[in-house]
């Protein structure tokens, strides 16, 4: 589905982010991409929609080669690929439901998204993402009066209204905290299952990441180092991705079933989708 052969990236300062990267991804995996700071993670997010410009190599989405793509079809393809960012990149002043229809910027034309006059489709379709990422009670909210965790959930569902088939997710986790960041990386990874969406999660907290994902690719000075189950990190590999320490409180220490936790942030909402109208 995705697919990345000797992605390069050389920044104009001379530093060498990214080695010849060769990746394949799967319709629906979910990969935590993990490795110690200025390891390349961001820079393999951004290369992958061309928010930075690799240096050499290809990136493939489904039958589309990005790499090759005028600007004009560029923003078209990023269509098919939705970003979640660490800090949320949410317009403070604007409602939820405004903030989530931001997302739709690359199909409405710009006057339209300026009066704020969205077609119809849309604006149901944003209420039906927000029912799943459980803000329905919040779409006239503004921004600014959410906590972190909603701020992610508004920041997830923006993603899900282009309809994409990758979603590339940048420290989701890092402002948030423990209980908060579980709910969170649930609600991605639940919702890459029942989309068969594929992800790739920039994630420092390796613990979490095996958590939740099924795939875990390691980066150090910008190369591949580690491609596998989360299982088969051991302390020998986190030593290879991030140099020697004792690893002992770091590592899940055996496969475990994840219980079944009710969502307490606030209580899930009703399906008031009449009413919230
Ligand atoms: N805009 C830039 N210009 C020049 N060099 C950059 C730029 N962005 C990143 N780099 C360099 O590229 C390398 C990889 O950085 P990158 O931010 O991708 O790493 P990272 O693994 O995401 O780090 P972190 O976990 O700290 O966010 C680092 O050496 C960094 O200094």
């Amino acid at each position: 589905m995705l697919t990345l052969k000797r992605l390069t990236k050389r920044y104009k300062t001379g530093d060498l982010a990214l080695q010849e990267v060769t990746l394949d991804i799967p319709q629906g995996q979910v990969v935590g991409l993990i490795g110690p700071s200025g390891a390349g993670k961001s820079t393999l997010i951004r290369c992958i929609n061309r928010l930075v410009e690799p240096t050499a190599g290809t990136v493939q989405l489904k039958e589309l080669n990005l790499t090759s793509l005028s600007q004009t079809a560029l923003r078209r393809a990023r269509r098919h690929m939705g970003m979640i960012f660490q800090e949320y990149a949410l317009v403070e002043r604007l409602t939820v439901m405004e903030n989530v229809l931001s997302g739709q910027l690359g199909y409405v034309s710009f006057w339209r998204s300026l009066l704020r006059r969205f077609p119809t489709p849309a604006v149901q379709q944003a209420f039906a993402v927000l029912d799943r990422v459980g803000l329905l009670d919040h779409v006239d909210k503004r921004a600014d009066a959410l906590s972190g965790g909603q701020r992610q959930r508004v920041g997830i569902a923006r993603a899900l209204l282009q309809n994409p088939d990758l979603l590339l997710v940048d420290e989701p986790t890092a402002s948030l905290d423990p209980k908060t960041s579980r709910q969170i990386m649930r609600l991605i990874t639940e919702i890459c299952a029942e989309r068969q969406l594929a992800a790739i999660i920039n994630i420092h907290d390796v613990a979490l990441a095996q958590l939740f994902v099924q795939r875990i690719i390691g980066l150090r000075q910008g190369q591949v180092v580690y491609d596998g189950a989360p299982d088969g990190l051991t302390a020998e590999v986190l030593t290879d991705i991030y140099g020697a320490e004792d690893w002992s409180a770091t590592i899940r220490k055996e496969p475990v079933e994840e219980p079944p936790v009710a969502e307490e942030e606030e209580p899930l909402p009703e399906k008031k989708l009449a009413v919230a109208r």
